[in-house]
């Protein structure tokens, strides 16, 4: 979905933009390197990753959305009483693939995870695949992140819809646990504080991860890196990613 921007404030306008460079490491905003949130959207189809977002950011919902090739939106929020650059990916579908152990990913998805700090895990619980999805695609977020903390929550969106519940909340509470991360069950449709204290959690998780800015930015958290970055493994691993995930713009994992 486009949601109308502010191009003062957003890094890119449109969803052509998506990521087909390696995304630079500091946004063209005004804001202090150390605190900048950078989180990603993911999930399986129509589960609603853009309308979550769309009310996060706008307090709106919108119920019309074209089918997303991904968009980055670019916000100033205030985290704990202090100004924080946050950046928002949101992504295509992710799908399972035929014998549901592996998980169709495209490689801009990939490079999405990669760069990001946090992940919102989305599926809806009127759609129980969406729900099947998820474990897969945590995994897939841990091949790329092999190590260390990985701030996530897992969002069970379109909690208005309870006739249609297939995914009893317990299941996803106990999921998120398994993850290591909190769950939230939410409705992009009705309700903007759930979603605002879902992506807020995961904006507090990251900016702890990141040390809170009162030190150097640690880009990938599971790299140990204590003093000063190391660019060369960075781009290593970076170009390892690229080139394990396959050359096609879509690649079954
Ligand atoms: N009832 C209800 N419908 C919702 C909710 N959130 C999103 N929808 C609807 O679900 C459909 C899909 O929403 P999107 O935000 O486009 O979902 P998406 O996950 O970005 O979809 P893809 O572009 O396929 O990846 C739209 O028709 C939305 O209006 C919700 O909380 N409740």
């Amino acid at each position: 979905m486009r949601l109308p921007v502010d191009p003062t404030t957003t890094m890119n306008s449109g969803s052509s933009n998506f990521l087909l460079v390696p995304i630079q490491e500091y946004p063209v905003l005004d804001c202090v390197p150390n605190k900048n949130v950078k989180i990603v959207v993911l999930g399986a189809s129509n589960v609603g990753k853009t309308a979550l977002i769309v009310r996060f950011l706008t307090k709106r919902f919108i119920g019309d959305y074209e089918a997303n090739t991904g968009a980055l939106y670019s916000r100033k929020i205030n985290l704990d009483g202090e100004q924080v650059s946050l950046q928002v990916q949101d992504t295509p579908c992710v799908s399972l693939q035929d014998d549901a152990e592996g998980l169709y990913c495209q490689e801009q998805i990939n490079r999405s995870i990669y760069w990001a700090d946090g992940y919102v895990l989305v599926f809806s619980i009127t759609d129980d695949s969406s729900y099947r999805t998820i474990q897969p695609l945590y995994q897939h977020v841990r091949r790329i992140h092999p190590a260390g903390n990985i701030p996530v929550i897992l969002v069970g969106n379109k909690s208005d819809l309870l006739r249609a519940r297939q995914v009893p909340a317990d299941e996803g509470e106990t999921l998120a646990a398994s993850l290591g991360g909190a769950y939230f069950e939410v409705s992009a449709r009705e309700n903007h504080e759930g979603v605002h204290a879902a992506f807020l959690h995961l904006c507090g998780e990251v900016s702890r991860a990141l040390g809170g800015g009162n030190g150097e930015k640690r880009r990938g958290l599971h790299l140990a890196r204590p003093k000063s970055p190391n660019m060369q493994e960075l781009k290593r691993r970076f170009r390892q990613v690229l080139s394990s995930k396959g050359k096609s713009s879509t690649t079954p994992l």
